[in-house]
């Protein structure tokens, strides 16, 4: 089988090491010769570099060779996969994207609301060039991007660079089936989920369960009904994150949602209790960006030591399992970001939608639903894809006005008053991020 050449483009990420973890234990089906570190802050890089090394040397495989660098040519030259996980602004930017809308009464957060419309229009800049730089120096190579916000990356891509080898992935919903089976007693790798929506804005139609041969989503919500979803595991964000997903189970019960509708059907739950002067970035620059640092450093003081672990987890495992059923052509399933093109026949085609697709050497071929989606469900998703694409036509036309048509539209926005003071204040914060709007 090849020896593979890959770039984790961000390799400063904090989930590094739990990818390459991953990838150390999945050699046979993935055999990485070469790991290269992309990044621009050579610092985060180094310290990467400096783990993956220590990495190789605590398992015993040094024949893998590591390099790491700031140059996209030496990043992406001959690379046969390219993983991408890049925070354009860090979580600095991210503190703005959480605490600009907070003070003004509305949800502030990563991905959904105007954090992630802020998020949106910081990323496409960074993540469009690098694309760019991959086009020119690695045309064939697949990219898979864990890169957010997953639905406005898509969006720009599919109309930037239409025919890129690109797959957008999403960790939540595998994040998601783990904690159902662990708390309702399932094996959620023996389930095949039929699952629609926009990235973080889905629910699910069906569960299959091969052990007991039938859909296990009614007998599932009863449960959550029963007993709501308390997990506890990692950390009070998630505990919170999964007791409102047992609420909108108990409120709207014919479907499992993803967690993260929370934002939009109950904005107001959603904030209550947030602080503005320390919010969920504050909490991870405190935690797993300084613990990695520090290891970094341990590891530096003495190269001997092998006591230091970085696990692996489910957002390393899809990532490798997706590029192992391109490589070998598994036609493994899995839930990508995709143009909709009539999966979700009642949904505009132009739409970027998370669906479940196969996955061989030829990318992702998305599974049709072939039959509509609720209207409550449509509704939603025709509103917030209104404003995702309108936030994206915002971007490469520098255009103010559509860009608070977007924030307006965002569906957990209720006032253009909101919507304006919100705009005005993130284009002062997001100076030299998103491109002058006029
Ligand atoms: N798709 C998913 O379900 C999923 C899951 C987890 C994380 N993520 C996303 O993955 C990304 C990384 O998350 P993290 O918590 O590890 O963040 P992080 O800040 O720890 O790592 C991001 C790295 O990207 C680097 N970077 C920033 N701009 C860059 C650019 N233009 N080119 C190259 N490198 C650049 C940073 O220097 C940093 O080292 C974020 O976008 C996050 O939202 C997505
Ligand atoms: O607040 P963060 O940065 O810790 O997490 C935000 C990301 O949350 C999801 O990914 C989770 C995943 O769901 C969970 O199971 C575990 O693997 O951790 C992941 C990263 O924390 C979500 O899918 C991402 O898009 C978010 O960026
Ligand atoms: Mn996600």
């Amino acid at each position: 089988m090849k020896k593979i050449t890959l770039c984790i483009a961000g390799g400063g990420s904090t989930h590094t090491p739990g990818i390459v973890r991953t990838l150390l234990n999945n050699i046979e089906k993935f055999p990485v010769k070469t790991i290269r570190l992309y990044d621009i802050d050579a610092e985060k890089n180094d310290d990467m570099y400096v783990i993956i090394k220590y990495m190789l040397k605590q398992q015993g495989l040094n024949g893998i060779e590591v390099m790491k660098t700031e140059i996209p040519k030496e990043a992406f030259e001959g690379c046969d996969f390219i993983f991408s996980q890049i925070r354009v602004g860090g979580f600095k930017m991210r503190e703005q994207d959480e605490k600009i809308p907070l003070r003004h009464g509305l949800v502030g957060q990563e991905t959904c609301g105007l954090g992630g419309f802020a998020y949106g229009l910081r990323s496409m800049g960074g993540f469009l060039k690098m694309m760019s730089y991959i086009q020119e120096f690695a045309p064939e190579a697949w990219v898979l991007n864990y890169t957010n916000p997953e639905s406005i990356i898509a969006e720009s891509v599919r109309r930037r660079f239409p025919n890129a080898k690109i797959i957008n992935a999403c960790d939540m919903t595998i994040g998601i089936e783990e904690v159902l089976g662990n708390t309702f007693g399932y094996d959620s790798k023996d389930w095949i989920p039929e699952y629609y929506g926009l990235n973080h804005f889905g629910w699910y139609k069906s569960i299959y369960d091969i052990a007991s041969q039938k859909d296990i989503m009614p007998e599932l919500i009863d449960k959550i009904i029963e007993n709501g979803i308390h997990w506890d595991r990692a950390g009070e964000s998630w505990k919170k994150a999964y007791y409102m997903m047992g609420h909108m189970v108990k409120v709207f019960p014919s479907n499992i949602p993803n967690n993260y509708l929370e934002y939009y059907l109950f904005p107001d739950m959603a904030i209550d209790g947030e602080d503005v002067s320390y919010t969920r970035a504050n909490a991870i620059m405190d935690g797993r960006v300084k613990e990695l640092k520090e290891k970094a450093d341990m590891i530096r003081k003495d190269h001997e030591r092998t006591d230091i672990d970085f696990g692996s987890g489910v957002h390393g495992q899809y990532i490798v399992d997706m590029a192992s059923s391109i490589l070998n052509n598994l036609n493994m399933r899995f839930k990508v970001i995709v143009p909709n093109k009539g999966a979700i026949p009642n949904l505009r085609q132009d739409a970027v939608v998370e669906v479940p697709a196969y996955v061989n050497a030829k990318g992702a071929e998305p599974i049709s639903f072939r039959e509509d989606i609720p209207d409550f469900h449509k509704g939603l998703m025709e509103a917030q894809v209104a404003a995702e694409k309108l936030l994206v036509d915002a971007f490469f036309e520098k255009s103010y006005q559509k860009a608070l048509q977007a924030f307006t539209l965002n569906q957990s926005v209720p006032s253009a008053r909101i919507a304006k003071q919100i705009l005005d204040e993130m284009i002062i914060a997001n100076e030299g991020y998103w491109p002058e709007l006029k």
